[in-house]
Order: C-alpha cells, then sequence, then structure tokens
C-alpha cells in the first residue's frame, strides 16, 4: 500500500496497519491540544468587530447580555431549537442580523407594510446588506410577499412564506389563515391593536418574543420591555426582565389568544404583572389540555382509535403513534422470550452525555476518519468477505478496486459497524454498504436463524423519494442476482410481503405503513438512510418516529441483536451529528470533503467584504497579532505570491512561500520548516492551489485565508485539506469550548471578482448550522 505524495514523499499520518493493530493514533490531537493550551491570550478578543462579519457580529451579541441570544450563535446548535421569537420590526434590523435565518421568522407585520418594500430595497441597491435576504429567500424557497388590505394571498401559504403586511390589511384579508403561521416580528404598537381581533378569527398561534439581538444595545429601541414566553415540555416559564418599563405584548401560546399588557414605568408594577401572567398561562394550558382531550374519547377500543388516528385526529396521543398501543402490541412488543435470553443494547441513548466514547482519528490524504474504531483499509473486492456471485456481478459493473471511501467503509461494514459517510455525488457512497448488505442477506438462513420466527425486512433502506427507491432497487437487483432475497420499493398503496429481505422506502410512506400494522420491523437487522441531510432535514418527523421504534425494537427483542446504522450524505448537518451523538453505539465517521469536515469540526467561516485594491490591508488586518499563534495557510495565485510575500514582510508579518517557481527540494524545505514551527514563532504559509494539490503535504493549519477567490466549489472545497488534522469531533466538544473563539477559522476575502454561486454556495455553508430540524 504506498501511500505517498506526487513526490514518493511518505504521509504524516499513522499507518493503516499501526491502526488496526490497536494503536490508536489520535492524530493532531494530544500533541495540538497541549500545544492550544499553553497559547498565550490573543488580545484579538479585545479588538473592534467589524460589522460585516457574521460569526463574530453573533458572538459579539451573545457576550452582551440576556439569556436566549446564545441559541442564534452560529454552533450553538444545541439551544438553536428553542423557539426565538423577535418582536423588533425593523426590516433592515432583521437583515442585518444575520445570526437569524429568515425562514424561521416568516412572518412580518409593520405598520406600513414596509417591510416588503424594504426588502425590495435592500435588493435593488448595490449593498452587502442586500445578499442576507436575498440569499436566505432563495435558499429556503421563500418567496416575499406584500400584503395589501386589497390583495389576496393564495392558498399555497406555508410556513415557508415571508409576508410584510400591515396590520388593518392582514385582519381585512379573510385569505389569510394565521393558523400556519410559526413566528410574528411586529412593533408592538402596531400590533397591538390588530392582533387579538386577527387571532380571534383565525385561532393563531402566536408565541412572543424578545429583542432582536442586533437591537439590543441601540438607542433608537423605542421599546424597552421584554417579556417572553417559553414553552417547556411540562410548564410554561415566564421571564419579565425588570430594568425594562415600556409597554409589550405577550401573546399566550398555549391559550391561543393574544393580549396587550400595557405596564407602566414603574418596576413593581411589572412585577406584579408577572403574578397575573403566569396565572393566565396556567389558565390557557388547562384549556388547552382540555381541548385536547376531548379530540379522544377514551372509552373507544383500541381498534376504533387506530383507525381514527389513521384518518383525522391530531390530538397528542394519537399524532405520535409510538404511544398507540395497538401498533405497539404487532410491531414492537416480543410474546414469548426464551429463559436464556439476552436483549440488545438501545439504538438510542436517553440523553447525549450518556456514554461519551474515545474516537480514534486518522486522515488520509483524500480522507477523514473518526471513532471508536477504525478498520483496516481493502483497496479490492477480493480481499473482502463479500459473497462470491456479488463480487462478480460488481465486476460486470467494473467495481473491482475500491474507490477510496469504499476502502474504509466495506470492511467497516462487513464487521457490523455503524457508518457515517460524507462525500460527493457518486463517490461510491452507496455501493460501499451495499455490496456488504447484499451478501449478509443472501446468507440470512444461517446468520439470522434466530430471527426466523419474526416478520419485517433484514435490511431496511430509507431514501428521499420514490424515484430514489426505485433506482436503488435496480442497483440492489444487478448487485444480487441469485439466491432467494426478495427486495421491494415500499409505496403507498402496495402492501409488503411478509418474507421481504431488503425494504426501500421512504421515511413518511413507511410511517403510514407502521401506524397501520402493514409493515413488521421485528427482523430488522440493518439500516441505511441514504442522501442524510436531506432525509434527516425533509423527513424528521418520520424519521423520529422510525428511530424511536426501532430502538423499542433493539431494546426488547429477546435476541442480543443490534441493529447496525449507515448514513449516507452529501453534506454535514445538525440533523447528522444529532443523530451521531445520540447512537448509542458510536459510529465510525468518514469524510471525502475536507469542506464537510471542517463544517462538521465547528471551523468558524468569516467573510471580509472589500474593493480588490484594499485586499492587502485586509489581510494584515487579520494576520497581525495572531500570525505567531495560529497556523495560518494563505491561499494566492501565482501572479501575486511573491509581491505578497513582500508586502507582508513590510508590514511585519513573517511568512513562507511555496509556489510552482521553487524545485521540489526548495518545496519540501519550506514545507518541513513551516510543519516544524512552534506556537509563538510561527510563520503565514503562502500557497497556490495548483502546488497545494499537486505536492504540498501541509494538514496541520488553524486558519485557512482564501485571499484569492477559488475559481470554482470543488477548488475552494480541496483548500481545506490544510485543516485536516485539526478537525474535532462532536464528542471532543468540551475540549474545544477553551479555543473555540479563535482556532479553526475560515476567512475569505470577497472582492468584485467573486463570482454570484460562489458566493451563493459560501453563504449556504454560513446559513448551514442555523437550524436543526431532528429532535431526537
Ligand atoms: N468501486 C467502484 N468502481 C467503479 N465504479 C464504481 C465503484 N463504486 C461505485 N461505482 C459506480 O459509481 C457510480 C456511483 O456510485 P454510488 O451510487 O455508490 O455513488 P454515490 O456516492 O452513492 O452516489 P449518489 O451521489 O447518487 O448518492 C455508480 O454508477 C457505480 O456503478
Amino acid at each position: 500500500m504506498s501511500r505517498e505524495n506526487v513526490f514518493g514523499k511518505p504521509n504524516v499520518s499513522p499507518s493503516y496497519e499501526d491502526n488496526y493493530n490497536g494503536a490508536k493514533h489520535k492524530l493532531g490531537q494530544n500533541a495540538s491540544n497541549k500545544e492550544k493550551y499553553n497559547r498565550p491570550r490573543s488580545k484579538s478578543r479585545n479588538r473592534k468587530v467589524p460589522q460585516e462579519n457574521f460569526v463574530q457580529t453573533t458572538t459579539n451579541h451573545q457576550n452582551r447580555r440576556s439569556t436566549n441570544f446564545q441559541s442564534l450563535n452560529h454552533g450553538n446548535h444545541e439551544q438553536i431549537t428553542t423557539p426565538h421569537y423577535v418582536t423588533s420590526p425593523a426590516p433592515k434590523s432583521i437583515c442585518r442580523n444575520r445570526s437569524i435565518t429568515v425562514h424561521r421568522y416568516p412572518f412580518v407585520i409593520n405598520e406600513n407594510a414596509g417591510f416588503y418594500t424594504d426588502i425590495q430595497k435592500l435588493k435593488n441597491e448595490n449593498n452587502p446588506k442586500k445578499s442576507f435576504v436575498e440569499d436566505s429567500a432563495i435558499l429556503n424557497n421563500s418567496t416575499v410577499h406584500n400584503l395589501t388590505e386589497n390583495s389576496e394571498v393564495n392558498n399555497s401559504f406555508q410556513g415557508q412564506k415571508l409576508i410584510g403586511a400591515c396590520p388593518k390589511s392582514l385582519s381585512a384579508s379573510k385569505s389569510v389563515k394565521l393558523g400556519q403561521m410559526n413566528n410574528l416580528h411586529s412593533k408592538p404598537s402596531a400590533i397591538k391593536d390588530s392582533l387579538p381581533e386577527i387571532s380571534k378569527e383565525n385561532d393563531v398561534n402566536v408565541r412572543s418574543g424578545v429583542k432582536s439581538p442586533s437591537l439590543m444595545n441601540k438607542e433608537r429601541v423605542s421599546y424597552k420591555e421584554s417579556i417572553y414566553s417559553e414553552n417547556t415540555q411540562n410548564s410554561t416559564k415566564i421571564n419579565v426582565d425588570r430594568n425594562l418599563n415600556k409597554s409589550s405584548i405577550l401573546v399566550n401560546k398555549s391559550s391561543a389568544a393574544i393580549e396587550p399588557i400595557c405596564s407602566d414605568s414603574d418596576k413593581q408594577k411589572t412585577v406584579s404583572l408577572k403574578n397575573k401572567l403566569y396565572a393566565r398561562l396556567q389558565k390557557g394550558a388547562e384549556l388547552s389540555k382540555e381541548k385536547t382531550e376531548t379530540k379522544c374519547n377514551k372509552n373507544e377500543t383500541l381498534k376504533q382509535r387506530t383507525v381514527k388516528s389513521q384518518e383525522t385526529c391530531t390530538c397528542d396521543k394519537c399524532n405520535g403513534f409510538m404511544e398507540c398501543s395497538a401498533w405497539c402490541k404487532n410491531n414492537l412488543f416480543f410474546a414469548s422470550e426464551p429463559k436464556d435470553s439476552r436483549k440488545g443494547l438501545p439504538l438510542l441513548k436517553n440523553n447525549f452525555m450518556e456514554r461519551v466514547p474515545t474516537i480514534t482519528k486518522t486522515v488520509d490524504n483524500k480522507i477523514i476518519l473518526q471513532g471508536p474504531i477504525i478498520p483496516k483499509p481493502v483497496f479490492s473486492l477480493d480481499q473482502t468477505f463479500i459473497d462470491e456471485t456479488i463480487q462478480n456481478n460488481l465486476q460486470t459493473l467494473n467495481c473491482t478496486s475500491a474507490k477510496d471511501i469504499q476502502s474504509y467503509i466495506w470492511p467497516a461494514v462487513q464487521r457490523g459497524l455503524s457508518v457515517f459517510m460524507v462525500g460527493p455525488p457518486k463517490c461510491g457512497k452507496t455501493f460501499a454498504y451495499l455490496p456488504a448488505f447484499c451478501s449478509l442477506c443472501i446468507e440470512k438462513n444461517e446468520r439470522y436463524a434466530e430471527f426466523s420466527e419474526y416478520e419485517g425486512p433484514l435490511v431496511l433502506i430509507l431514501c428521499a423519494t420514490l424515484e430514489d427507491c426505485c433506482e436503488l432497487q435496480n442497483c440492489t437487483k444487478n448487485c444480487i442476482t441469485s439466491g432467494d432475497v426478495t427486495i421491494e420499493v415500499l409505496t403507498d398503496e402496495a402492501s409488503v410481503q411478509g418474507n421481504c429481505d431488503i425494504l426501500i422506502a421512504v421515511p413518511s410512506v413507511l410511517e403510514n405503513h407502521l401506524k397501520s400494522s402493514t409493515v413488521k420491523m421485528k427482523r430488522l437487522c440493518h439500516m441505511a438512510i441514504e442522501k442524510g441531510h436531506v432525509v434527516l432535514k425533509n423527513q424528521c418527523q418520520s424519521i423520529q418516529k422510525i428511530l424511536k421504534a426501532v430502538n423499542i425494537i433493539q431494546t426488547n427483542r429477546p435476541r442480543n441483536k443490534n441493529i447496525q446504522v449507515v448514513v449516507s450524505s452529501e453534506k454535514w448537518s445538525l440533523d447528522l451529528e444529532t443523530l451521531l451523538k445520540k447512537l448509542y453505539t458510536t459510529p465510525l465517521v468518514c469524510f471525502e470533503d475536507f469542506l464537510e469536515a471542517a463544517v462538521y469540526s465547528k471551523v468558524q467561516f468569516k467573510k471580509k467584504k472589500t474593493k480588490t485594491t484594499y485586499k492587502l490591508f485586509q489581510l494584515v488586518d487579520i494576520l497581525k497579532g495572531h500570525y505567531m499563534t495560529q497556523k495560518a495557510v494563505v491561499f494566492c495565485s501565482e501572479e501575486e505570491i511573491f509581491k505578497l510575500k513582500e508586502q507582508l514582510i513590510i508590514s511585519g508579518i513573517e511568512c513562507i512561500a511555496i509556489s510552482n517557481n521553487l524545485i521540489e527540494d526548495e518545496i519540501f524545505e519550506n514545507e518541513d520548516t513551516w510543519n516544524f514551527l512552534r506556537c509563538g514563532h510561527l510563520k503565514v504559509l503562502l500557497c497556490t492551489d495548483s502546488v497545494f494539490e499537486k505536492a504540498v503535504n501541509v494538514s496541520s493549519a488553524q486558519w485557512l485565508i482564501h485571499y484569492h477567490l477559488p475559481t470554482d466549489w470543488q477548488q475552494y472545497q480541496k483548500r481545506f485539506r490544510c485543516l485536516s488534522a485539526n478537525i474535532n469531533s462532536p464528542f471532543d466538544a468540551q475540549e474545544t469550548i477553551v479555543y473555540e473563539l479563535q482556532s479553526k477559522c475560515s476567512f475569505i476575502i470577497i472582492d468584485e471578482l467573486c463570482n454570484d454561486q460562489l458566493f451563493l454556495d459560501f453563504f449556504e455553508i454560513l446559513t448551514r448550522n442555523c437550524t436543526k430540524y431532528l429532535q431526537l
């Protein structure tokens, strides 16, 4: 196995044999952590934060005061799920506040319907602020409507729309049903009079808010009182900020009523209000409880209730079909338990902190692997134990040698490890697990004899769409041409054969079948999720239910067999992280995309906007005071590299340049020199794309600076290889907190030459970690 760079130079990463033999390398972990803890405190924390910097701006707000704003932090995914509602109406402030994803705040009421106009203005103006609104709208498929008294909003109004409206026109327009409204932004003064009326008509559930972080310290905020309610699972809390003294609106979620609260400036009144508010909320909660209970008649038979739940009932009990005892009885409970039976471990942890594993890390030239065990890679099919007929079939498809991701995933899946793999399209993710799953199904009579009494598929594969399911079914059929393995795609109409071995389904379709007990899962042993980031987002509700059902099965099944989970995805997301952290048996995580690994590792993405002529000043500004303590790599073009080096040296920043003009030995020498520099004596590495891709073996950088914009997205992704040794796992989050503020940053200096597509792609990365959909 030769793992050498283009010049035949051995890599720094540990050998695979070493890993396999149990020598658990923590590449870049121990040494670099030690180094990082000893690092002198950076002065930069006291620096004035530039406005256009997204991440720093949110961090700044975070430090200021109130509790809820922390959740708007880019990296703070745990808290981001708790609802935050902004009552601040000023459209521009919403636009400026880049920590808020517009699609989470879809409804805006403004006194003069100015939001829409302002958005249009921002869009039309050639200024940096427009991009936020525009991009968020595009990225989230949102459309912006302006509602006037005469206008009609079409019926397709769903939560994904952003509407600007004045209260009068809103109450006049009967076509807008606010029942689907998630959030509302408005000036209290604007909605005070109209909303109770609107709410009565539309039965709206509106929750109230806190001030927009962007307005926190600004004098032009005309109201200073913030009362917000936050529904926790069992109780409703109200927090009253006693320092605030003007009027505010309390919108009571549980009672579906909205009431203006007029508080005087004196503190005592505000405090006495608190009791009243508690009483009201409690009353509201009781009312809504009563409402829910009347929906479901307790005296109904189980059968009746199951039927009813499929039809209309949306009460909590029926909606969460996990609680439906008829369904449980048929699908989850195992009747007879042999005396000597050993039940399996759970699929999901009770809480994220339960059983935090030790993670081993390996970095290859193209792959990053992290997990409790990292298997020895294989390079061809004949090194695996995959069934021979499947191997022959794969050979006819020209799949004989392993693709990069497959060389690790083939052995991992065969060993029964759960795996999360992230890689670009068509990099062989599906074929990384499918042959092994097919092979296991061919051997089902020997391998799964103990489950022969149960019904349901051995392998479940979840896809985003029905077309994907059919395509996957064809792939699977190409793999298995012999043996009595049944492969089926689940559709709404068709039922599944009792002896189906591989079931391919869309989660929502499977959920419906599970509810009606037309699919059983007691035999399930392997589960795969294709296009993980899409499925976990779009089908989060169904996935939650399916996972919980699988958890019950695994826990109650009177045989000790853990269900293997494989997730393949093109992108890393908070949902994937949630699932990763929640799985009881920690999976192996594999990246064939260094940019996605950087997202996984919570690298901070920052952008600096400037004119081309001022780029150098921006670069000096970024580096000054930091370059000796943060290992920085700057990507520039071949033409500018030596001039840049001169300019940086003149500005007092020491650097090393590696360009195509150097001979091989000089490149190695410069690379070695840079690699062995110690904290406090660091120099900036200047590099070009072509030489980095072909010759430079640098992986320990902490800062990656895109001085010269990449020509395409692939080039941008490849640059992140220089951070690969510093990729942290979510399981070592505790360690990272200490130096998170400064370490692992990616700066992009955006000038006039930046093309729109690159900018949009970059923005997608910025907003990726803002919302978590999966709640486990
Ligand atoms: N080891 C291999 N050698 C040659 N071709 C392969 C190999 N593995 C997969 N392929 C081919 O590459 C194509 C893509 O493979 P696969 O579907 O596994 O990729 P993917 O990453 O899952 O794609 P998608 O982005 O659609 O999820 C398929 O046509 C497959 O035949």
